[in-house]
């Protein structure tokens, strides 16, 4: 059994993989300030659901973009299992090569993105990541070649009531109309409409830079909102799990 744990700015993910095939996961709020024995405590509840012992989990691979949180993690691990995670760093072996002006700062997240694009969709595609963030990053032909950093939709949502006296939280669900009638689907139209155009603009612009037609994965908590109102998303492919496949895929290329 292998564990892949993602380390995300909202969320921290795992899956636990046995035959090249994800028999389980879960998801719990990436909290800042725990310590390493709370997190230990975590990943220790996981195995219980899953009636493991340490002893049964082989390897354990980690992809982090809270630098706090990746420390602590490595921590929990090498406590409970008694040897340190596989972790996605520069100069571990990835199959695949970093064209940006400094590969050392691309996101881990990102990386296992386009590693699992490369492994399990096609040679060229663009891993769309609706997280805290919202990515756009591309691969061609074992490059990867760039990406796009957008707000995540969530987080736009919460800048925009925390800055505004009078717009409250809203549930982020597409509206009937973009002709938002009272305040709440006014924000849920030009949240849920407004990604959906920053979506297609920046994939527009992509395609036009690539030199073959790209496959789309969607990945990421708020894809399933988005995805649906995207002219280029909406009858393209989910994958909730690339993340954490892409992860999976590094640790078998490093063992
Ligand atoms: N299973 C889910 N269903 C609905 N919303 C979700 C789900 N998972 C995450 N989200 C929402 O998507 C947001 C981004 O989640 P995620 O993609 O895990 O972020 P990150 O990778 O940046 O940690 C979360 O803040 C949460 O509100
Ligand atoms: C852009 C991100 C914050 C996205 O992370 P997430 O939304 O999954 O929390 C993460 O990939 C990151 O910290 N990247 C480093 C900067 C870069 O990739 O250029
Ligand atoms: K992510």
């Amino acid at each position: 059994m292998i564990l892949t744990i993602d380390i995300g700015n909202s969320n921290i993910d795992l899956a636990y993989f046995d035959d090249n095939k994800i028999i389980s996961s879960y998801e719990f709020e990436t909290k800042k300030f725990s310590t390493s024995y709370e997190y230990a405590l975590m990943i220790e509840w996981t195995l219980k659901r899953e009636r493991l012992q340490e002893r049964e989990v082989s390897g354990v691979a980690l992809s982090s973009v809270v630098p706090s949180l990746t420390s602590s993690f490595i921590e929990a691990i090498t406590y409970l299992f008694g040897n340190p995670p596989f972790v996605v760093e520069p100069g571990i072996k990835t199959g695949i090569s970093i064209e940006t002006e400094n590969p050392k700062e691309v996101g881990a997240d990102l990386i296992c993105n386009v590693v699992a694009i490369d492994e399990e969709y096609g040679e060229c595609g663009i891993a769309i990541d609706f997280g805290t963030a919202t990515t756009f990053s591309v691969i061609e032909k074992k490059k990867f070649l760039g990406v796009a950093i957008a707000p995540g939709v969530g987080t736009a949502t919460f800048a925009l009531f925390e800055k505004t006296a009078k717009l409250p939280q809203v549930d982020i669900r597409a509206p009937e109309t973009s002709l938002g009638r009272n305040t709440i689907s006014a924000i849920q139209a030009g949240i849920v409409y407004g990604f959906a155009g920053l979506v297609d603009g920046i994939i527009e612009r992509q395609i036009k830079e690539l030199k073959h037609k790209p496959v789309l994965v969607s990945t990421g908590g708020w894809a399933k909102r988005i995805v649906p109102h995207s002219k280029y998303l909406r009858d393209k492919i989910i994958d909730p799990f690339l993340t954490l496949k892409g992860l999976y895929y590094l640790y078998l290329k490093n063992l």
